[in-house]
């Protein structure tokens, strides 16, 4: 019998995986400590591709080679642009990723990001934020931090640009104190994550 014609072998047109790229902040609130389980975590969702952006603050707490992404911090705005020609960082970011969360987001940079004051990169690219991408952000602050009035103010502010709260959970601080404005449990974190790519994911295909 003749050969086994096969037909030729479909080009396999493996569908691309749309990379999501996900940009995380990272700020100076101890909660910063729990930064390798987020990316670790994230890293888990198929499709995903994470870069972090690091207040210089925020370095106190974890330890970067503990941190198997590209982890950006100001100093390469500065390694990065030397001349006219070169690329701007916070650009460059705002561009790359479809969608931020800023986990921890301390008292500071909450204040910051309510009133538009952009002094470091992760200000900068969140100042420059095209707000048709999500931006999730996660408060974390003692409890006499989150309970003085301006917190209320400023959190509104923020879900008012459109920001998504992932809000902070009651919890025994690590200062001792008990109450409300421990971050919220990374697995909550990641299932927000999921959940608005999956949403978008949708969009994108309906
Ligand atoms: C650190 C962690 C995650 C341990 O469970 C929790 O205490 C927390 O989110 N703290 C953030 C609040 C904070 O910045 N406190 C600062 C002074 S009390």
């Amino acid at each position: 019998s003749p050969p086994e014609q096969g037909f030729p072998a479909e080009k396999s047109s493996s569908v691309p995986q749309k990379k999501y790229h996900v940009l995380v902040g990272v700020t100076g609130s101890v909660a910063a400590l729990k930064l390798p389980l987020l990316i670790a975590e994230l890293l888990q969702i198929t499709g995903l591709e994470v870069k972090v952006v690091t207040t210089e603050r925020a370095k106190h707490f974890y330890n970067a080679q503990e941190i198997p992404v590209t982890l950006y911090s100001d100093e390469d705005e500065w390694q990065l642009w030397k001349g006219r020609s070169d690329p701007v960082l916070h650009i460059e970011l705002r561009r790359w990723a479809d969608l931020m969360v800023v986990a921890p987001l301390d008292a500071n940079t909450l204040a910051k990001l309510a009133n538009g004051i952009c002094d470091n990169l992760l200000t900068c690219v969140i100042r420059a934020w095209d707000l048709s991408k999500p931006l999730l952000f996660c408060p974390a602050m003692n409890t006499a931090m989150w309970e003085h009035p301006i917190t209320a103010q400023q959190v509104e502010q923020l879900k008012g640009f459109g920001y998504t709260e992932i809000p902070c959970v009651v919890k025994k601080l690590v200062c001792g104190d008990e109450g409300r404005g421990a971050m919220a449990e990374v697995w909550t974190i990641v299932e927000s994550v999921k959940r608005i790519l999956e949403e978008r994911d949708l969009s994108t295909q309906s």
